[in-house]
Parts: C-alpha cells; sequence; structure tokens
C-alpha cells in the first residue's frame, strides 16, 4: 500500500530523513515512534505530498508522489484522511457542519452529505452531538469529530499525527478503540506518529523507530518488545540491573507460552532453586509478552541452559 525506499529529507543543508526504507501493508496498524525532532511528522507528511521528499521513493498504491501534479495531488489526497493533536475542528462552526466540510469542498448533493454525516457520527458515538459547537466538547468528543471529518471522502489510508497526546490515559484509550474499530470495519489503513510507547503498545501491529532522522528499529510490535535491542532499551529508557554473582540469564515470553508456568516447572524438572532478579508481563497489540531475569550458580548454567533449549523459548546470557 506505501511503499518506501531509500527515502532523504533535508531541511536546508540539514538532513531529516536519512534513507528510509519500509513498507506498510493495507489494512495494517502501523506506528512511527520517535522522541521530539526525530523526523516522524515529516516523514507522515511526506506520505500524503504535503511536504516534498529530497530524493528516493514513496508511493502510495503503486503511485510516486513527487511525480503527481497539482490535480492528481489533489485527487490523491482525498485518499488519505488526517487527524491532529488538537484537532484542527472550525469553531464557528457545530459538529455537523465541520464534518461535512470536505465533502462540501468536492461538491457533493446534501443528501449524500446528511447520509454520510449522520452515518460517521453514529460510527464515532456523537450522533447526539450533532448540533454542539467545539468549544462545548471535551478534548475525546472533538477528536472523534476529527475523525469523522477525516473519515468522510472514504478513504484508503487515516494518518494520525500524535492524535491521542492533549488526551488523558483513558480517553487516549477510547479514542485508540474507536481506531481499531475503523480499521477493522472499513478496512482502512492507519499510519500513526507517536512518542508514546503506551499507545503502539494499545494499537500497532507494526512500528517504525525513528531517531535523529535514521530508522534504530523496525519490527513487528510484539517482536520489538519482546527482545529489544540496546536501542530499544535505550529508547524504552530500561535499566537493566542483575547480580555480579553467578549467571544471568534472560527468558523471553512470546504470546503463546507467555502464560505457562515454564520457570516453576523447570525448577521441579531440574530440582533446583532460581534466584528471579526481575520479570514482567504486558500486553501488546492485545498479545501477553513477557520477559525474566533469573540467576543462578555458575555449575548450574549449562543444565539449566540445556533444559531452555528443548522449550519454545527465546534466551540470552546477560
Ligand atoms: N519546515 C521546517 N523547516 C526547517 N526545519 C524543520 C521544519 N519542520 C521540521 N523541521 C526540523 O526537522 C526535524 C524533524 O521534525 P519533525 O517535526 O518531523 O519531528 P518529530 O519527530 O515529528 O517531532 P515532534 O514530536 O516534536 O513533532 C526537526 O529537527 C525540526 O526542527
Amino acid at each position: 500500500m506505501i511503499s518506501i525506499k531509500n527515502l532523504n529529507k533535508f531541511y536546508g543543508s540539514s538532513k531529516v530523513l536519512n534513507d528510509i526504507s519500509i513498507d506498510i501493508k493495507a489494512g495494517e496498524i502501523f506506528a512511527i515512534v520517535g522522541h521530539s525532532g526525530a523526523g516522524k511528522s515529516t516523514l507522515l507528511r511526506c506520505m500524503n505530498g504535503l511536504e516534498e521528499y529530497s530524493s528516493g521513493s514513496l508511493k502510495v498504491n503503486s503511485k510516486e508522489i513527487k511525480e503527481l501534479g497539482k490535480e492528481q495531488l489533489r485527487s490523491f489526497r482525498k485518499n488519505i484522511g488526517m487527524i491532529f493533536q488538537h484537532f484542527s475542528l472550525i469553531q464557528r462552526k457545530n459538529v455537523y457542519e465541520n464534518v461535512a466540510l470536505p465533502m462540501q469542498l468536492w461538491g457533493y448533493s446534501k443528501d449524500e452529505i446528511d447520509k454520510k454525516v449522520k452515518e460517521l457520527l453514529s460510527l464515532v458515538g456523537l450522533k447526539s452531538k450533532l448540533n454542539s459547537y467545539p468549544n462545548q466538547l471535551s478534548g475525546g468528543q472533538k477528536q472523534r469529530v476529527a475523525i469523522a471529518r477525516a473519515l468522510t471522502l472514504e478513504p484508503q489510508v487515516l494518518l494520525s499525527d500524535e492524535a491521542t497526546s492533549a488526551l488523558d490515559p483513558n480517553t487516549t484509550t477510547s479514542i485508540l478503540n474507536l481506531l481499531k474499530k475503523i480499521n477493522k470495519k472499513l478496512n482502512i489503513t492507519i499510519v500513526l506518529v507517536t512518542h508514546e510507547m503506551d499507545v503502539v503498545k494499545q494499537i500497532a501491529q507494526k512500528a517504525l523507530l525513528l531517531e535523529h532522522g535514521n530508522i534504530i528499529g523496525f519490527d513487528n510490535t510484539e517482536d520489538l518488545f519482546l527482545k529489544p535491542d540496546e536501542k530499544m532499551k535505550e529508547f524504552l529508557g530500561e535499566v537493566e540491573v542483575v547480580p555480579k554473582k553467578g549467571v544471568n540469564i534472560k527468558l523471553y515470553f512470546p504470546k503463546k507460552n507467555a502464560h505457562k508456568s515454564f520457570i516453576t516447572t523447570m525448577a521441579r524438572e531440574l530440582d533446583m532453586d532460581f534466584n528471579i532478579v526481575w520479570g514482567k508481563l504486558e500486553e501488546v497489540n492485545s498479545h501477553i509478552i513477557g520477559n525474566m531475569v533469573i540467576n543462578v550458580k555458575d555449575e548450574e548454567e549449562q543444565s539449566v541452559i540445556e533444559y531452555i533449549k528443548k522449550h519454545d523459548i527465546v534466551w540470552e546470557v546477560l
């Protein structure tokens, strides 16, 4: 659906995107993650032609964006909805009028507009608010209006630039659930930019980690969190404090066996006591994944490793 190859972007002499290559599949929920200034919004804006790229290729539905003329770009953008952190609603228009606006600009009939706006307001749970004005709505409600407005022209792709950053955690979850529902129901590809790892965990199937315009991680979300590499750990701010004595073994539990009592069974079968240094289970993309560090005596290392190898567990000696 979106294919990016060796993309580079400069602002003047400063390079803000460096050799980016990714593929985003149709129907996927894809997150672009990174600290402030990493280049996330720039990359997102390149995807709908709001920003020009300096070199490389960016194709949406096999169309190279930089080769599109003015008119082609206008109809191309019809196929891409966008939502923002601060909602971008028009204050003097009510909810109905805000949502109707893109269809009016494209010259749809009153009946078509009325049908679509009511259908979308019902989808986002705001049918009772169609006469309200933005200043009478909560942040979450405003974002729901913005989502409805972004869907009026029936786009195949929805781009979200920090759409939940101004919302509290509960409202964030409800907006993310709405985005999941839209993704499933309308089969829309969603690309979202965020600096919040919790957002990535809750919604994304794939994630791209950016740092100073460079890709420092790109994988299925579960794999990124299950076995984070050094860069990812640094990004997550994880510090692993482990005992100096003995051998520290880190175990990664993928979704299918995160719940199994692997450690206690191993302890019983090998007739050994382990020191559990730390461990955690977390929900990523609706799956439970986890990891745990155990400390074993030097002389027990081999038998523990042989046991782990016989099971479907990813592991490493720290
Ligand atoms: N129009 C512009 N002109 C010059 N430099 C720009 C422009 N827009 C962005 N930049 C620079 O490009 C870099 C990437 O900016 P971008 O907004 O893409 O980052 P970001 O990861 O989205 O950050 P944030 O989360 O703070 O929005 C930054 O160093 C920024 O200062």
